[in-house]
């Protein structure tokens, strides 16, 4: 067969996945810091010296005064974009506190702001999370749940992965009886490349729990977050 014609042929359902469900995530990756210390690290040196190929490759004179500094600085933004592969979810969520005494519904964060990068063409992906989870019995300090959004917002990422790796990292360390991630966000490798969209956004929301098996309690997370927006 045509290879063309073969690679647009539908799936047929003997090609799906026999399981339905996500894969489960490595905890490795949700829980610690994910730098590995089995993968030694560049020198500083070398970082900026591939800085400075890619500068030439672009057909720059990496030698001009106006990019004398960048390759430094590009190396110091990218230890400040990438900084989550040295933060451990873990240690974020770690303290909690217990003076909840008679609190009985979820809690939710709205409107956290976040860039991360995608993983696919190292370009910016902005947009907000909305994470609501329903302790028991222990509550985690609000601004917790923005730090970890950072922590995974800071590594190379796809959307999904990123909504995975939130809800997975609440569920695990805190336990609660369920959690709900929603992320909306932009695409600049969609909207400034490729195919030039502007102003698209890309939803992705992962439930566990009572807000998997509740779809009551979800669609009142969906209208909290989105009913009362703006
Ligand atoms: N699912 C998913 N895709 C993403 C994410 N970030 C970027 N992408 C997509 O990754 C895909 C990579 O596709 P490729 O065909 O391998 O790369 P490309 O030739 O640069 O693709 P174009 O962006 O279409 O020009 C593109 O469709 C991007 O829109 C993400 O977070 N999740
Ligand atoms: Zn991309």
């Amino acid at each position: 067969m045509d290879a063309t014609i073969k690679s647009i042929r539908p799936n047929k359902p003997s090609d799906r996945q026999p399981e339905s469900r996500p894969a489960e995530l490595d905890p490795s990756e949700f829980l610690a810091a994910a730098v590995r210390a089995d993968q030694p690290r560049p020198a500083r040196a070398d970082a900026e010296q591939a800085v400075k190929t890619l500068l030439a490759y672009i057909g720059e004179n990496t030698n001009r005064e106006g990019l004398l500094d960048t390759p430094r600085r590009v190396v110091e933004a990218f230890d400040e974009l990438y900084q989550g592969y040295h933060q451990c979810p873990a240690e974020v969520l770690d303290r909690t506190f217990g003076e909840t005494a008679g609190y009985d519904d979820f809690v939710l964060v709205r409107d956290i702001e976040f860039t991360s990068q995608c993983e696919h063409h190292m370009m910016p992906f902005y947009g907000k999370a909305h994470i609501a989870y329903t302790p028991v019995e222990r509550v985690v300090g609000l601004s917790k749940l923005a730090r970890l959004t950072d922590i995974f917002a800071r590594r190379l990422q796809t959307q999904e992965h990123m909504t995975a790796q939130i809800a997975a990292a609440i569920d695990e360390i805190l336990k609660p009886r369920g959690v709900a991630v929603l992320i909306e966000a932009e695409h600049t490798c969609m909207s400034v490349r490729g195919v030039a969209k502007h102003g698209a956004s890309t939803f992705t929301s992962r439930f566990t729990g009572m807000f998997r098996d509740n779809p009551a309690e979800q669609a009142r997370f969906l209208s909290l977050v989105r009913g009362l927006q703006r």
